[in-house]
């Protein structure tokens, strides 16, 4: 397919403002692009026959322009999975074009019509390419680019490295510019900066891929024969499933649809995972512990730990089994790979982290797909905030010297593959059964809990190691590469606050017996006087629940110090206080309650600080709280 065909098409499909009509034209266009020279096109209506063996667009032969198109549309030239990058910034790309401009223009005025035009495409395309420049460059005029020409240019661009590097990718790139009509130039810049603007998501593609390839035709008639029963097709939702559940496991648009086209449904269905491609991670979304329960019943509580997320691709030496592959994701099946870490967005991190590629070395042995987060960690193991795993993640120079600096420790929590199983559809309690059994050292625990206060009483235990909370998740669920669906709840953080005065507290236990451990809140309470003699709070307030969660020993420290010259009275390890401290603790609901003499309590609160900046005057009052609780 020539490069203008392809551009031009896709201005017209960018004018398209439906939904429907944009995957209509995506459709076409990628049956066109797959019905050209060495596809296994369905011009004459034969898809049906098909060619059969598996492609990728990578064989030898004719060029298959399906899976660059596809590609390209996204504005990738190398697939999710693959770690090359063109590498090519703004900068970079405005000079290449102020280059095949002509002696006239200077990136300085480039970056002018930048600011005026608001876009790179509409700037490339305002440049006469194929003028002087371009005659001067290649001496006979402007020799036509194809599709695969192009992609070929861009694939030795990217892997242009080391010194000198970037000017040749500068003239790599004004070579292709003087080459391109206004439409190809546009196509050009905006694909090099990945920003295509063409109104195509991935779904569009998805949609397209089935549609194109897959559907099911209306009147089987105009086919010759009864379409309906190929097996190769489906009717649209079906396809659209099948070609959704291949992009999750292989990460690859463009692979994906030439399997679509040759195979039809059979061949999507048999795409399946390999150690050495990157999946995308399954995210969660905010939920509170009552929704969980609600949601699902029983609960998997795991902590949430504070790092950096990381998927754990490794074959090991002589057992390697199908699932082996080399790392551009080809069907190597069967070869060996030592361990790959790659983060939430599939950058290659391994370099970075050699302890954690040591540690999965030395200790699995059958190839594996996890799931987890790498965790800094102090001299006594306990976790450090996050930012001192950045310190470390996509650090190429200092590793070694790094590694002396912050020590870190992989928590795996999921397994998507172990020992040629792919584990994507299992529940995940199974799932984490498997990852028990390959790396028993590194698998996060899940505890089972079916009500709300189990679940706060995690959440607690993984405060106090000093994690970020709890992730609730669906036991039941299976692994969705990509997608943020309610099987995996992250607990909301408390959304209210209030400003409460602490009226009492409780000697702590144990090693913290010389602070107190537990606070009694209050809140303003005009005209209230105290109840009875059980009622700490003082006369004007009311108690609205005891806090003990979320206090550091440094805090517990600091509040002890400054409640202890205001006790009041003291019973047992009980103590009241004159009302003199504010602070600031979240909750996740507010219920009437009879423990508390405002008759309402929150619900797991949390301490988030001391407010400095109050007074007892400026706490919050009962009346806000019944307002908060809606009950005016
Ligand atoms: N046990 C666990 N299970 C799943 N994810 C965990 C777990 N512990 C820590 N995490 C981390 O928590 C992240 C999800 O929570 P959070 O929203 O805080 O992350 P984010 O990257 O800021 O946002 P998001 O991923 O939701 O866009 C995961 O991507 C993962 O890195």
């Amino acid at each position: 397919m020539e490069f203008a065909a392809l551009a031009e098409r896709a201005e017209r499909v960018a004018a398209n403002d439906g939904d429907i009509e944009t995957t209509l034209a995506v459709a076409d266009l990628l049956a066109d692009a797959g019905a050209g020279d060495g596809a296994g096109g369905d011009a004459e209506g034969d898809s049906a026959e098909g060619d059969g063996p598996e492609s990728d667009g990578s064989t030898d032969g004719p060029t298959d322009d399906l899976p660059v198109v596809v590609r390209f549309l996204l504005g990738r030239v190398f697939p999710a999975h693959d770690t090359r990058t063109l590498d090519v910034g703004p900068a970079l790309c405005r000079e290449a074009i102020a280059r095949a401009a002509g002696p006239n223009v200077s990136a300085a005025d480039v970056e002018d019509r930048l600011a005026e035009r608001g876009e790179i495409g509409a700037v490339a395309a305002d440049y006469d390419f194929g003028g002087q420049q371009g005659l001067a460059a290649f001496g006979a005029g402007r020799d036509a680019l194809t599709v695969a020409a192009l992609d070929e240019a861009l694939r030795d661009l990217a892997a242009a490295s080391g010194d000198g590097s970037e000017s040749r990718k500068r003239d790599a790139l004004f070579g292709l510019f003087t080459r391109c009509s206004p439409s190809e130039a546009a196509f050009l810049a905006r694909l090099v900066l990945g920003e295509m603007r063409l109104g195509v998501g991935e779904g569009t593609v998805r949609d397209a891929v089935a549609e194109a390839f897959l559907a099911s035709a209306e009147e089987p008639e105009s086919a010759g024969a009864d379409a309906t029963d190929d097996p190769r097709l489906a009717a649209p939702d079906e396809a659209v499933a099948a070609v959704e559940r291949a992009l999750q496991v292989t990460n690859d648009y463009g692979r994906v649809a030439v399997r679509a086209r040759d195979e039809g449904i059979p061949g999507l269905r048999e795409e399946s995972l390999r150690v050495g491609r990157p999946v995308q991670a399954m995210l969660a979304q905010a939920g509170t512990a009552t929704d969980a329960v609600d949601a699902f019943g029983e609960v998997a509580v795991e902590t949430k730990f504070d790092g950096a997320r990381v998927q754990v691709h490794y074959a090991p030496e002589g057992n390697a089994t199908d699932a082996g592959a080399g790392p551009d994701g080809d069907d190597a099946d069967g070869e060996a790979l030592g361990p790959q870490l790659y983060s939430r967005n599939m950058d290659d991190v391994t370099e970075a982290l050699p302890e954690i590629v040591e540690y999965v070395a030395e200790r699995v042995d059958v190839p594996v797909i996890l799931d987890g987060e790498v965790v800094a960690v102090d001299d006594d193991g306990d976790p450090l905030p996050f930012q001192e795993v950045l310190r470390r993640f996509r650090r190429k120079h200092d590793v070694e010297r790094m590694r002396e600096t912050v020590s870190l420790r992989l928590h795996a929590f999921d397994c998507l593959h172990a020992d040629g199983d792919d584990l994507l559809d299992e529940p995940l309690r199974d799932r984490h059964e498997r990852l028990r059994a390959v790396l028993p050292d590194a698998a996060a625990d899940l505890k089972l809990a079916a009500d709300p206060d189990a679940i706060a009483a995690a959440e607690r235990d993984a405060l106090d190691a000093g994690h970020e909370g709890v992730m609730l998740k669906n036991p039941e669920a299976a692994y969705t590469p990509g997608d943020r669906g309610r099987d995996w709840l992250k607990r909301k953080p408390d959304v209210e606050t209030l400003d409460a005065v602490v009226v009492g507290a409780e000697w702590g236990e144990g090693r913290r017996a010389e602070l107190f451990g537990t606070f009694l809140l209050a809140v303003r309470a005009e005209g209230t006087d105290r109840d009875d003699d059980d009622d700490l709070a003082p006369a004007g307030y009311a108690t609205v629940g005891k806090v003990a969660t979320g206090i550091t020993d440094e805090a517990l420290a600091d509040l002890t110090a400054r409640l202890e010259p205001h006790v009041v009275d003291e019973t047992g390890t009980t103590v009241a206080f004159d009302p003199e401290l504010v602070v600031e603790v979240g909750y996740e609901e507010i219920q009437t309650s009879p423990t508390y003499s405002a008759g309402y309590a929150l619900r797991f609160p949390r301490f988030v600080g001391v407010r400095e900046d109050k007074d007892v005057d400026d706490a919050d009052s009962l009346a806000r709280v019944r307002r908060l609780a809606g009950d005016d």
